[in-house]
């Protein structure tokens, strides 16, 4: 894992006293990668996981790997993300997803808003799981499906809760509110930095994930984020495996 600084690495882990989690050989079955014959589904999680300077133990690949299986699994019934493949899933949920992992701190407490299928929290959560992880959607289902995630895998400091974002501020964890309040695909930056704004800690970062479109939509922007109490802090690009996309993480922070 890069730098080692926000995995506590050693000893008992947290999901060591797990019960009943359905730990199976890892299947290094090959399948296709959007279409062409390649590689087995581990090796692809773990050649992007190091394009992103992550080194993670096998248990937690297991781990994101089972996520990934189980949220197909659901989606059969339940519909939960219009991804059907594993490989898929693997590039566009679970490495996107992490790909914001270097920019976090150590014990910085994390919301996630707009999760849906969980998306970046749980990644995030089982990459590092003595983070305090909150995610919250408007949509029970999806709650539902994250719930049964922090239950199998014992993420005991993840929360998924069935709310709005613009009524988290009267739950009764709110506390102080986050460090960090995160989102993928959920508002434009303007939107979401405005029902962002009210949970974020005094200096906390706001993150905003986002396709190519994440520059041009902050332009012009800056002086409505300054009236909200945001400043613009950086930009970092970078291209998902497999030729999947061009992403953008836009971090402001709290002023
Ligand atoms: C396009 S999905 C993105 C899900 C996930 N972040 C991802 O990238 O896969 C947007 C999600 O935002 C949720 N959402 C929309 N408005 C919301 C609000 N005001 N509070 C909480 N969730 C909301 C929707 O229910 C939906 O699940």
């Amino acid at each position: 894992m890069r730098s080692g600084k926000n995995f506590i690495g050693g000893g008992r882990r947290p999901w060591d006293k797990r019960r009943g989690f359905p730990v199976s050989p890892l299947r290094r079955s090959r399948s296709s990668v959007f279409g062409c014959a390649v590689v087995d589904e581990l090796s692809l999680l773990k050649n992007g996981l190091r394009d992103l300077e992550l080194d993670l133990p096998s248990e937690v690949c297991e781990r994101l790997l089972w996520l990934g299986k189980e949220l197909l699994r659901w989606n059969e019934k339940v519909n939960l993300t219009s991804i059907r493949s594993l490989e898929e899933v693997i590039v566009k949920h679970l490495l996107d997803s992490l790909s914001v992992f270097p920019l976090l701190q150590s014990g910085e407490r994390l919301l996630d808003v707009g999760s849906g299928g969980g998306f970046p929290g749980l990644p995030l959560a089982i990459v590092d799981p003595v983070r305090e992880v909150v995610t919250v959607d408007a949509v029970g289902k999806k709650i539902n499906f994250q719930r049964h995630v922090v239950r199998q895998l014992g993420l005991d400091l993840c929360v998924s809760l069935h709310l709005r974002v613009e009524e988290l501020p009267r739950w009764s964890g709110f506390g102080d509110g986050f460090d960090v309040v995160i989102s993928r695909a959920f508002a434009s930056i303007a939107d979401f930095a405005l029902l962002a704004r009210p949970c974020l800690t005094e200096g906390g970062r706001l993150i905003a994930m986002k396709g190519p479109e994440g520059e041009r939509e902050l332009r012009g922007q800056e002086t409505r984020l300054r009236d909200l109490g945001l400043e613009f802090d950086v930009m970092h690009r970078f291209s998902l495996p497999l030729g999947a996309g061009e992403r953008q993480l836009l971090l402001f922070r709290r002023i």
